[in-house]
């Protein structure tokens, strides 16, 4: 059997050499002559894998190892029989971190307190209910809105003209869809953003144009109050050098980067590969994580919850060391600009997620366990 793989998935031989011989090539840059003889196509985001690519290729299965599935063309796949997989949840708990980290960030700057604001999460599935946990769980006030769900479920979500004109911070998960009822292409653009309250802090961590990058370019041109976190970019890995220096952080698409998501997306494409073939996986990644690396952090019973929140976060995650990187990597042409982003994204060092820290109360304290629980560390 004849793999062929993006080169920046991890664990590839680990959990695919069994099953044949796997060429890797750079993602952006798999080719139709590639992949021609190939029986299975192992991809991350950045491979537009659609008719262009596979009509006359051998392949029957295609895995991407990300969450978002945006560069699918599912329809596609459908007509040709094609069988595919995503890693629904894989890199989720990466990003609630970026949030959590981007917050931190954020109220250093402003000076505001974090437990006064009213949270916004637009998109509630496995991102999004995972940050409604936590900010629910640490007592902050949150509004979600998700009208597929809504319309599937009710429930207590609310439409997003609330979330625009209520909420103090907006954090958006959902995935990038041009067609349909809830498409959310441009979900936010100039009108949206002329909707928020002086002083929002917008967060976008889903893709890049879920927002409409000129459109709050030209905002936030015009002196608007607004602070903005932006982990993806319209047209990838170009990105508006102008709009960037105008964010609060700005970073290369790597809030769902921890190890444990990466290698979590090459394992369940490993699944789900092996229930394709019909087989029984014969690796799992619970042998091949690392345990985490962080010694374990301990509490004294008089410490804050403020305080203990950023220690816990900061221990973990700082997302202001990839602004300041990403920052760094926009001089030069546009050519060198796209390349430095994907430099960054190829050798992100080495990051786990707040839920395998292991932390030690040193005594009583009903606050600080609350708090803990809310952010899912492991208490010892
Ligand atoms: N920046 C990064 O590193 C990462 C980005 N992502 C992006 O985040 C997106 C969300 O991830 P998940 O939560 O795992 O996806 P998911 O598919 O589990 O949840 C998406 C939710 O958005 C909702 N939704 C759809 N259209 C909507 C609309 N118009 N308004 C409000 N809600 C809407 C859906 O009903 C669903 O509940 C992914 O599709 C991916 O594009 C995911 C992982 C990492
Ligand atoms: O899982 C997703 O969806 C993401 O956005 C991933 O963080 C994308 O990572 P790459 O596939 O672009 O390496």
């Amino acid at each position: 059997m004849l793999l062929v793989a993006d080169e920046n998935i991890p664990l590839l031989d680990e959990f695919f050499a069994n099953f044949g011989e796997i060429r890797r090539y750079p993602g952006r840059s798999i080719s139709a002559e590639q992949v021609r003889d190939a029986d299975a196509l192992l991809v991350r985001s950045v491979t537009r894998v659609d008719e262009a690519l596979l009509a006359g290729s051998r392949v029957r299965f295609v895995g991407t190892c990300t969450i978002g599935t945006d560069h699918l063309d599912l329809a596609y796949f459908a007509g040709a029989g094609i069988h595919w997989a995503s890693a629904p949840g894989c890199n989720a708990r990466g990003v609630v971190d970026y949030v959590l980290g981007s917050l931190l960030a954020l109220a250093e700057q402003t000076g505001q307190r974090l437990d006064q604001l009213v949270y916004g999460v637009v998109g509630a599935g496995q991102v999004g209910s995972r940050l409604v946990r936590v900010l629910q769980g640490l007592g902050w006030q949150v509004r979600v809105c998700d009208p597929p769900r809504q319309a599937a479920e009710g429930g207590d979500f609310v439409e997003l003209a609330q979330i625009l004109g209520e909420c103090d911070v907006i954090s958006l998960h959902t995935p990038l869809t041009r067609e349909g009822d809830h498409a959310t292409h441009h979900l936010i653009g100039a009108a949206q953003l002329q909707a928020l309250k002086p002083g929002t802090w917008l967060i976008n961590a889903s893709r890049g144009a879920v927002v409409d990058n000129a459109a709050l370019r030209a905002h936030l041109e015009a002196d608007a109050e607004l602070e903005v976190v932006l982990d993806v970019w319209e047209g990838e890995p170009q990105v508006d050098v102008e709009l960037a220096a105008l964010c609060q952080l700005a970073t290369p698409h790597i809030a769902g980067y921890s190890l444990d998501g990466k290698l979590r997306g090459t394992a369940m494409i490993h699944e789900a590969f092996c229930a394709f073939l019909g087989q029984v996986p014969q690796r799992h990644l619970s042998d091949l994580l690392p345990t985490p690396w962080l010694s374990e952090l301990q509490v004294a019973p008089e410490a804050s919850p403020d305080w203990l929140l950023a220690q816990v976060c900061r221990a973990v995650y700082d997302p202001r060391l990839d602004d300041a990187n990403f920052l760094r990597s926009l001089q030069g042409d546009a050519a060198t600009r796209r390349a430095a982003f994907d430099q960054l994204r190829k050798h992100y060092p080495y990051r786990r997620e707040i839920d395998g820290l292991k932390v030690r109360m040193l005594g009583e304290n009903p606050a600080q366990s609350a708090l803990l629980h809310a952010l899912g560390v492991q208490l010892v």
